[in-house]
């Protein structure tokens, strides 16, 4: 007989008692910041015909003969301005989440798995399989629905599924853009932010961009953002003079969303403003693209153009305000679960 194509679990016994997992899934993050670990790392991502909609034979001539090339060693010495000594910041702070989450639902099995890199979804999952769970809810640690992100994460997750011999029920988190829970663990970490630091003139709210081709195609995800910084703002008390929305982390020539939040920040020291806030709701848990490209490169972007300090309110991370209102969103997905009731 030939191999077996799906995996499963010959040999062990199915009387153990079935369990619910909660699988969090963030995007993944090099293993070393070397250019020797981007290379890996960003030819997965950047291979991702979500995340890159471009035909695939021009796509792949472009990425291994130019970008493979180049932006390694760039986004290397980045990622080494950022590195701690237990690792990645986005690594380090999805596993404090997940261990701060299990410890809310002693009732579930929690996970985190990453989108590219390790640990894979699919080797999590087969993980959790052999553990006896066979009810599992995914949540993407993305606010915003993309399908370069979100989607992405379904891409992986069909993929997994086709290869098991018997799938968990599954559920998956779309997105929490509005959810009440999560717009009041924003506002009262940015309040207790201010409370310990003083307000700045402005607050600025930066979400990762994507390509404006996909919201043109039907990507909601720069309403989604909209509707959070609404919201935000909304329960902020704050009017849309105070509160300004911007997109980052533009790669390529082809436009993106926009305001970019480089051009923005230098906006603003050029009409005078002197202390602004920065917030990047679309990041559970800080990251690179928080640390170095807001906290740093756009910061000296502000004081380079006249601002006189950018100050970066980080992410909810492990908070016991995101601890919270991620626990309520998973025990309200998993609804009817006899694990959870
Ligand atoms: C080039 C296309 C990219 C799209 C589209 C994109 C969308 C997107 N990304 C995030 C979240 C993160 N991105 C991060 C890093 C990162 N993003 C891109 C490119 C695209 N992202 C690259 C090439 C990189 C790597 C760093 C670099 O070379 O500049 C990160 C940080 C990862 C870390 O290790 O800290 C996050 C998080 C979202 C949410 C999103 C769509 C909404
Ligand atoms: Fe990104
Ligand atoms: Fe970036």
């Amino acid at each position: 007989m030939p191999p077996s194509h799906y995996t499963g679990l010959a040999g062990q016994s199915h009387d153990q008692p079935a369990k619910a997992g909660v699988l969090l899934v963030n995007l993944g993050t090099p293993e070393a910041p070397t250019a020797a670990a981007l290379r890996p790392y960003l030819a997965e991502f950047l291979g991702d015909p979500r995340v890159i909609e471009y035909p695939r034979w021009l796509w792949w001539l472009i990425l291994h003969g130019v970008i493979l090339r180049i932006r390694p060693a760039r986004s290397a010495h980045a990622y080494a301005r950022v590195w701690t000594a237990a690792g990645s910041p986005l690594r380090v702070g999805s596993e404090q989440l997940a261990q701060a989450l299990q410890q809310q639902l002693p009732e579930a099995r929690v996970a985190l798995a990453m989108r590219y890199g390790r640990p894979s979804i699919r080797s999590t999952i087969e993980q959790m399989q052999r553990e006896g769970v066979r009810r599992l809810l995914v949540l993407p640690l993305y606010p915003q629905y993309s399908g370069t992100s979100t989607g992405s994460v379904i891409d992986a997750l069909a993929d997994t599924f086709r290869q098991l011999r018997w799938p968990p029920e599954l559920r998956i988190v779309n997105d929490y853009h509005d959810d009440p829970g999560h717009i009041e663990a924003l506002a009262r970490s940015i309040e207790q932010w201010w409370a310990a630091h003083g307000r700045g003139e402005k607050l600025l709210l930066s979400f990762h961009g994507i390509p404006q081709r996909y919201v043109d195609a039907g990507d909601p995800y720069f309403r989604h953002c909209q509707t959070t910084a609404q919201k935000l703002g909304a329960r902020l008390g704050l009017d849309p003079t105070q509160l300004i929305v911007s997109f980052q982390s533009r790669v390529g020539r082809e436009p993106w969303l926009q305001p970019y939040t480089d051009i923005t920040v230098q906006q603003l020291a050029s009409e005078g403003v002197k202390r602004l806030d920065v917030a990047c709701p679309g990041f559970a848990v800080d990251c690179l693209e928080t640390l170095e490209e807001i906290a740093m490169q756009n910061r000296d972007f502000f004081t380079a153009a006249g601002g006189e300090t950018l100050r970066y309110i980080p992410a909810l991370n492990d908070s016991a305000e995101q601890v919270a209102s991620l626990a309520a969103l998973i025990r309200r997905h998993a609804q009817g679960w006899p694990e959870f009731s």
